[in-house]
């Protein structure tokens, strides 16, 4: 532990020493004294961590001094000693943050040595809290993961709050790269559970006749190719967190197993007998309307109803407004790091390109498109000819752009005299437009001529 550092600031060389030597019994203490208010401040960058005044200097009144101290640094206890018992002076000092008001006489270091102790443990205490703080805030902080402030995913966070505080299974929904998985683990990092295992299981990359065996486990010899006994993800899991991605993709024999399972709170691995008590979270992600599957006959009601636990619905990116923004400079940050190279920056046009674009793929499409952007800008800035939507195909990537009618009318009129030489007369008849149309949209820009 280093020194607790203390300031003593009395013009009275001889009090000053007595108070000095009989805190200095303490071998924790450093003790600086000094013989004038100016001194005190002018050697505040020292920190010191508790400070006693004298009432009545010369230089400065014990009043001055401490609105000075504290306005320096509010937390620092300040004791003030005075000469005369002046219970309106010691109420305006305790008013003003004076954690302490002693007089002088003969009791006076005795009642320091108590006042320091206690205004270290006070400290200390505060210390610790402002720790447990930091930690809690640390703990529910999924701004650091999950990257995005809009009104839509904060929204998102709060249900995520109280599924970390409790255990009970939650559904997370949500279209393709939504942020399912990466929902589904914070919960799980941030819940009593953190320390066991978070194991996920995609149902729609599992071949159908395996997935029995996948999830509850089999025994030696169960079937052909079961060469040894293997531990099933639900026992994997055991303690921690079972992420079943896609569970629409369970076929309804599954499902019928998989809700035993879920009821029972116990597994037999296939071929064998033995009951494997089980105590594990289950998160289920889709990106289906179950409640649909359900009407529709393609999943059993009961297992719905099991599963559903607490719903979290992930918004698409279009919804997400600046967050695209906010989640391309954190993807562009990223590329940098993972190729050692400097950050590129995005320009004016790129910002916009983003912005209009409806993201079908979401969250993980745009990250694709960043990484792919980085490569291609030149000069380390990403101009929107170095944003492109891979996703979409023909007609959509068309449309994908939500762009005005005007600029839909702009871009086929580009289209045409970039085919045509530029040949403005030929296109106008073409496109059964005037041609004064198209000049008037070269003469205000809003087609630049190859
Ligand atoms: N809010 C976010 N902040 C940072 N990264 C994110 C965020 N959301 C998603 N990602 C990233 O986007 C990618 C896709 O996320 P994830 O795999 O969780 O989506 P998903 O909804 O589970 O997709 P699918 O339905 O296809 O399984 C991942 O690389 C993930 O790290």
């Amino acid at each position: 532990m280093s020194a607790y550092k203390i300031f003593i600031v009395d013009d009275d060389p001889w009090y000053s020493q007595i108070l000095e030597y009989h805190l200095s019994l303490n071998p924790d203490f450093e003790v600086h004294c000094f013989a004038s208010g100016k001194e005190c401040l002018k050697n505040l960058h020292l920190n010191p961590q508790l400070i006693t005044i004298d009432y009545s200097m010369d230089d400065m009144t014990g009043d001055e001094l401490l609105t000075k101290i504290k306005h320096w640094n509010s937390k620092v206890p300040v004791i003030v000693i005075s000469g005369q018992e002046e219970i309106s002076v010691a109420l305006e000092l305790l008013k003003k943050g004076a954690y302490d008001y002693l007089i002088k006489d003969d009791n006076t270091k005795d009642l320091l040595w108590n006042s320091v102790l206690r205004a270290m443990e006070t400290q200390s205490l505060r210390d610790e809290v402002n720790q447990l703080h930091e930690q809690l805030e640390h703990k529910f902080s999924f701004e650091k993961t999950i990257i995005g402030q809009s009104p839509a995913i904060t929204k998102t966070f709060k249900m995520m709050e109280k599924a970390c505080k409790s255990n009970i299974n939650v559904s997370i929904t949500g279209e393709t790269g939504t942020g399912k998985e990466v929902v589904a683990k914070a919960i799980h990092y941030n819940s009593d559970r953190s320390k066991k295992p978070f194991v996920a299981v995609n149902m729609a990359a599992i071949p159908k006749e395996l997935v029995e065996s996948e999830l509850f486990g089999h025994e030696k010899g169960a079937f052909t190719g079961a060469l040894a006994r293997k531990k099933g993800k639900f026992e994997e899991a055991q303690g921690g967190t079972l992420f079943l991605d896609e569970i629409a993709e369970l076929d309804l024999n599954l499902q019928s197993k998989l809700l035993r399972v879920l009821q029972e709170r116990e597994v037999t691995r296939v071929g064998g007998n033995e009951l494997v008590k089980l105590d594990v979270r289950i998160i289920v992600a889709t990106h289906r309307d179950l409640q649909k599957e359900v009407q529709e006959g393609h999943f059993r009601e009961d297992l719905f109803y099991r599963v559903m636990g607490l719903p979290i619905e992930l918004p698409p990116l279009r919804e997400r407004g600046n967050d695209v923004l906010i989640l391309a400079n954190h993807f562009i940050a990223q590329y940098a790091k993972e190729n050692k190279q400097p950050k590129p920056k995005l320009d004016e046009s790129a910002k916009e390109k983003m912005l209009r674009y409806n993201f079908p793929g979401n969250v993980r499409e745009l990250k694709a498109m960043i990484d792919l952007a980085a490569v291609l800008c030149e000069e380390n800035i990403i101009t929107a000819n170095d944003i492109n939507y891979a996703s979409v195909k023909g007609d959509q990537a068309f449309l994908a752009e939500e762009k005005s009618l005007r600029a839909y009318t702009c871009d086929i009129v580009k289209y045409f005299l970039t085919k045509y030489n530029n040949d403005v007369v030929g296109v106008a008849k073409r496109l059964n437009v005037g041609k004064s149309t198209i000049y008037k949209m070269i003469s205000e820009k809003e087609i630049e001529l190859n």
